[in-house]
């Protein structure tokens, strides 16, 4: 049965609706589909350049699985807006952070198990819990602009990928753990290279057409096992230390002063719903949400800026007027940046960390015109209308003005999703891009940004894992006279 019609408007009753197998498709192989026409690293703009012939509604089709594919932006805001009973992410991501022993974090919670533990992250990513985490992110900003700094000096190259990486996670896992790791200083700690094994782990596993580690462990299987064991056993530390805090501190409670304690907090509140496994969960989501998203999004900003000489230097300008010291950063001067925040509202439109969404219906449903049966995996292609002309001015340039008219594209490239799964950590996330850039461009004139190996058309490479970043960037700096 029929239980649900997205974008009725799409419709009316006395037009027939369309079965799946009816939509356009791109032509297959038998048996493989179209699985050999697509490849992991660029699958979006695979997906993107299809939609682009076959129109919003089309399918595709991997070996056996048949995807729907959706790139409108009103009918993927109904289905991200029919959550949680409509619409789950795809269950082979729960299913493999369930064989690897992990515990569900709120990204792959479904029905009344994500409602709780949304209530908890959303007091854990408030923007007034965000705002009393802010001195780790200033102290973390001036970290950088010193390595910067040095490199400068000693007419260096900047790995800028690996620099902003670093960052956020130093600012995550102060952040999820209280414990400052700074790996921008000490080189790479250990437990950030277990949950680069998780992740990578995880992302391989999602697509690996046999789960041969159900039946026997490689060298590599065993390396995940421990990892998986190792940071279990420091996300249990980091958690018994920030309740002995909250035991001897009770007043924390009110005024947590990073994400761990107010989960904790929220945890303990009457009728939460949430245990200490939870917590440990969403300890290790707000880890993997956190760091490649807003490195990627920094990254393409500083590349943008790098062919954008006026749009840098404008940037520069407000930054040297309004926050020029992060030994002085405050949320104040960081809220005053306008025009740093339409840059990377910009960048992210231009180059979205998240280009698609998969997804999978729960239910029969109605999709536009297409009957939709339960289980169907869904793709949401998020960037495509927000880079047609029809829909945006000048849709392929970077115009960060835009962002500063009443008439900006808000509601169409979705970058940080939709509906009440909406990203949490999107009001984090530019708080970190702008004490990034204001350490940035208050201190240096940036000579250049090259890819290391660039495309053939002498472009820097999109590259998708388990966000979308640019290949390997290199920046020089000059410190400002
Ligand atoms: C530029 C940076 C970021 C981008 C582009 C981004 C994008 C997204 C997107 C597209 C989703 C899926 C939303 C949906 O299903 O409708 C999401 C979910 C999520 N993000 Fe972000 N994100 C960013 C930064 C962050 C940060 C810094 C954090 C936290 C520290 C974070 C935490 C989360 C969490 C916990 C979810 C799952 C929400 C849920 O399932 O209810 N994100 N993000």
């Amino acid at each position: 049965m029929t239980e649900s019609i997205l974008n009725p408007v799409a419709h009316t009753s006395t037009q027939t609706l369309r079965r799946i197998g009816e939509l356009p498709h791109p032509r297959g192989l038998p048996l493989l589909g179209n699985a050999l026409q697509v490849r992991a690293e660029r699958i979006h703009r695979d997906v993107e350049a299809w939609a682009a012939i076959h129109g919003p509604l089309f399918t595709i089709r991997l070996g056996r699985t048949t995807a729907l594919v959706v790139a409108d932006h009103e009918l993927i805001n109904a289905i991200l807006r029919d959550r949680p009973d409509g619409f789950r992410r795809p269950s082979v991501m729960a299913r493999v952070s369930d064989e690897m022993g992990g515990e569900r974090g709120i990204f792959l919670a479904e029905g009344a198990d994500w409602k709780n533990q949304r209530r908890m992250v959303m007091q854990a990513l408030a923007p007034h819990a965000v705002k009393a985490y802010f001195p780790l992110l200033a102290r973390v900003g001036a970290r950088l602009q010193a390595r910067w700094l040095r490199a400068a000096q000693a007419g260096q190259p900047i790995e800028l990928n690996s620099d902003l990486k670093r960052y956020t996670v130093d600012v995550i896992a102060g952040l999820a753990f209280g414990t400052e790791v700074n790996t921008i200083e000490n080189g790479d700690d250990l437990i950030q290279q277990h949950i680069e094994r998780v992740l990578n782990a995880a992302s391989w596993r999602s697509m690996f057409p046999v789960p041969y580690w159900r039946y026997v462990k490689l060298p590599a299987d065993h390396r995940l096992d421990r990892s998986m064991k190792e940071l279990r056993a420091a996300v249990d530390g980091f958690i018994a230390g920030s309740r002995r805090r909250l035991r001897e501190n009770p007043a924390l409670a009110e005024r947590p002063s990073n994400m761990l304690e107010a989960m904790l907090a929220a945890a303990d509140q009457e009728g939460s719903g949430i245990d200490d496994n939870t917590v440990v969960g969403n300890v290790s989501t707000m880890l993997m949400a956190g760091e490649d998203t807003t490195s990627s999004a920094l990254a393409w900003l500083v590349w943008l800026f790098g062919r954008h000489p006026e749009a840098l230097r404008k940037a520069q300008e407000e930054v040297r007027r309004i926050a020029p010291d992060p030994a002085a950063f405050s949320i104040e001067q960081m809220d005053a940046l306008d025009y740093v925040e339409a840059c990377a509202h910009e960048a992210i439109r231009l180059k979205p960390p998240a280009p698609f969404m998969p997804l999978e219906t729960i239910r029969d449903t109605v999709i536009g015109d297409v009957q939709v049966p339960a289980d169907t995996v869904v793709w949401c292609v998020l960037r495509r209308e927000s880079m047609d002309d029809e829909y945006v001015r000048k849709a392929g340039e970077f115009l960060p003005e835009r962002w500063l008219r009443p008439d900006a594209p808000k509601q169409l490239g979705m970058p940080f999703g939709g509906g009440p799964r909406l990203c949490p950590g999107r009001y984090l996330s530019l708080l970190e891009i702008k004490v990034a850039i204001a350490s940035l461009l208050g201190r240096f004139d940036i000579l250049s940004v090259d890819a290391v190996k660039p495309d053939e058309r002498g472009e820097v490479s999109e590259i998708l894992g388990f966000v979308m970043g640019p290949g390997q960037l290199r920046m020089r700096l000059k410190e400002r006279g």
